[in-house]
């Protein structure tokens, strides 16, 4: 599928996408545009299939799908290679890139994410929660999730704006990308990956922690190596945009 994307940065620049979470669409990553851009990065970040401005599939999604996206993405901008940043379902794209199109890539960088989340049962009654309930439930659920209560009571305005991304998402493109999640199981793959890897977790992440998701993402790719930021939650390159960005930019300096 053709997805709706933004590049931005030198034309000349190693080409960085950036690949989001579900419920988001690609203003999430307004924190990290400028400092990659001003390091010298064509940023180019997308909306997942359902989800902002790209069209929402017919049908459940897989990852192999999502994935798939971003190939051609990559082919339609005419880059051989790229580094991929990805955030929680984002990540799971980037994952499922280093496993099965490792040509495609420069290097990884894993926010936020899990090789495996819940399963089909779990993210099954998400998407009926979105069907049946509506988007703003959605939101309303997913904010706490998100950001810590602190950040949240700090930043009202920018929390209503986060919410009204979800509560914007198209509910069938949310269920879309639910199915997508529910399917997945890529723990036993990891050890394939062989692009360079940083994992970057939050410590107050309620739906991603680093113990059981980020540290065992980074124990079996070898060679990763895994960052916990302190007093983020979900959204980490948000609460915490300069940790996670200075974060980003040294990795993928050293992967060049
Ligand atoms: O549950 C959430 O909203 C957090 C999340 C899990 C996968 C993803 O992309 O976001």
């Amino acid at each position: 599928m053709k997805v709706n994307y933004v590049a931005e940065g030198p034309a000349d620049g190693e080409v960085v996408v950036l690949s989001g979470s579900i419920g988001s669409n690609l203003s999430m990553w307004a924190p990290q545009v400028a400092p990659l851009t001003e390091a010298g990065y064509r940023v180019v970040r997308y909306d997942q299939r359902g989800h902002g401005r790209t069209p929402v599939p017919p049908a459940p999604c897989s990852l192999a799908e999502l994935g798939g996206d971003v190939a051609e993405l990559l082919d339609d901008l005419d880059v051989r290679r790229a580094h991929v940043v990805g955030l929680s379902l984002g990540g799971m794209t980037a994952m499922w890139l280093g496993i099965n199109r490792p040509e495609r890539l420069r290097s990884l960088v894993l926010c936020c994410t899990s090789a495996m989340l819940g399963g089909p049962e779990t993210w099954a009654q998400r998407a009926e929660l979105a069907r049946s309930k509506g988007m703003t439930a959605v939101a309303d659920a997913s904010i706490g999730r998100w950001f810590t209560a602190g950040w949240l009571a700090a930043n009202p305005e920018a929390a209503r704006e986060y919410h009204h991304m979800t509560a914007a998402t198209p509910a069938e493109g949310y269920a879309a990308c639910c199915a997508a999640i529910g399917g997945m199981d890529l723990v036993a793959d990891l050890p394939r990956i062989a692009a360079p890897t940083l994992v970057i977790s939050g410590a107050d992440d309620p739906a991603t922690p680093p113990e059981g998701h980020g540290k065992v993402i980074a124990d079996a790719v070898p060679g990763a190596r895994l960052a916990i930021v302190e007093q983020a939650a979900h959204l980490g390159n948000v609460e915490q945009p300069k940790q996670f960005t200075d974060l980003i930019v040294e990795h993928l300096e050293s992967a060049r």
